[in-house]
């Protein structure tokens, strides 16, 4: 597997690295939930500014990032997540670029989610904004509903790489233990494929071994919830870390 580094952390190396998404809606919530996060053991933090009540605002946002900039230096994953794939509201594609633009130029960030299903061109544009900055890119597909064919889910990954993700993302939904299974599998030959480290989950109460099992299939990292998950299948964050621990070898 490669490895992509964001402040001391090397992703795709070692045991999954945990991320926590951050559900609230308020600045000072947000803030507070930050707070409260630094007794628990994790790498990442994903602000869900989808859920940010002032999203529309981008001094707002900007200003928020700040603060939890000077709050924390654990690693910061921004991420816009549309309604059209799970989340909370569908931007224009205009509003989705400038919020990436003042994300990224704040320097507050290490990095941003991007929707591969954007459209090339926005996607190419939000790719080159965040390097210009120094941000990484977690390129993502999510699927709700389903568990798209093997071909698709590897065409996903290999577009990402294409379109200059840093970190290649998918997350879908099993009917059957099968759709899980396949998933495990593309991610155990994608990840050798690839150039760039992958990250898979397999969503929903029989999906929950894809996210403990990263280090055998090489899914770089996991996402865990402390009080609120952000997606369904999500474990609470103490529970995963001893799954991930028991699983680890040297
Ligand atoms: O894309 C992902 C993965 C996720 O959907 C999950 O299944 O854990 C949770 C989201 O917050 C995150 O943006």
């Amino acid at each position: 597997m490669s490895v992509c580094q964001v402040r001391q952390l090397k992703i795709g190396e070692g045991k999954p690295k945990v991320c926590i998404p951050v559900v609230e809606t308020t600045t000072s919530s947000i803030l507070k939930q930050i707070q409260f996060l630094q007794s628990y053991l994790f790498d990442i933090i994903e602000l869900r500014i989808d859920f940010y009540q002032d999203i529309h605002d981008l001094q707002k946002v900007q200003d928020l990032l700040m603060q939890i900039r000077n709050q924390t230096e654990k690693p910061l994953l921004l991420t816009y997540r549309s309604a059209r794939e799970g989340g909370q509201i569908q931007l224009s594609d205009e509003a989705y670029l400038a919020l990436v633009k003042t994300a990224c130029q704040s320097q507050c960030i290490d990095m941003i989610d991007v929707e591969l299903m954007s459209g090339n061109v926005l996607v190419c544009q939000m790719v080159d904004i965040a390097h210009q900055n120094h941000v990484k890119v977690l390129m993502s597909y999510h699927d709700f509903e389903q568990t798209p064919k093997i071909q698709e889910m590897k065409q996903y990954l290999e577009n990402m790489e294409i379109l200059g993700a840093d970190l290649c993302k998918i997350a879908v939904m099993p009917h059957r233990y099968q759709d899980v299974v396949d998933l495990l599998n593309i991610t155990m030959e994608m990840s050798h494929r690839l150039s760039r480290p992958i990250v898979t989950m397999s969503m929903g109460s029989i999906g929950k071994i894809s996210r403990i099992v990263g280090e055998l299939t090489g899914s770089a990292m996991t996402f865990a919830s402390v009080n609120q998950a952000s997606a369904p299948g999500q474990m609470e964050v103490e529970d995963l870390q001893k799954l991930l621990e028991v699983i680890h070898h040297d």
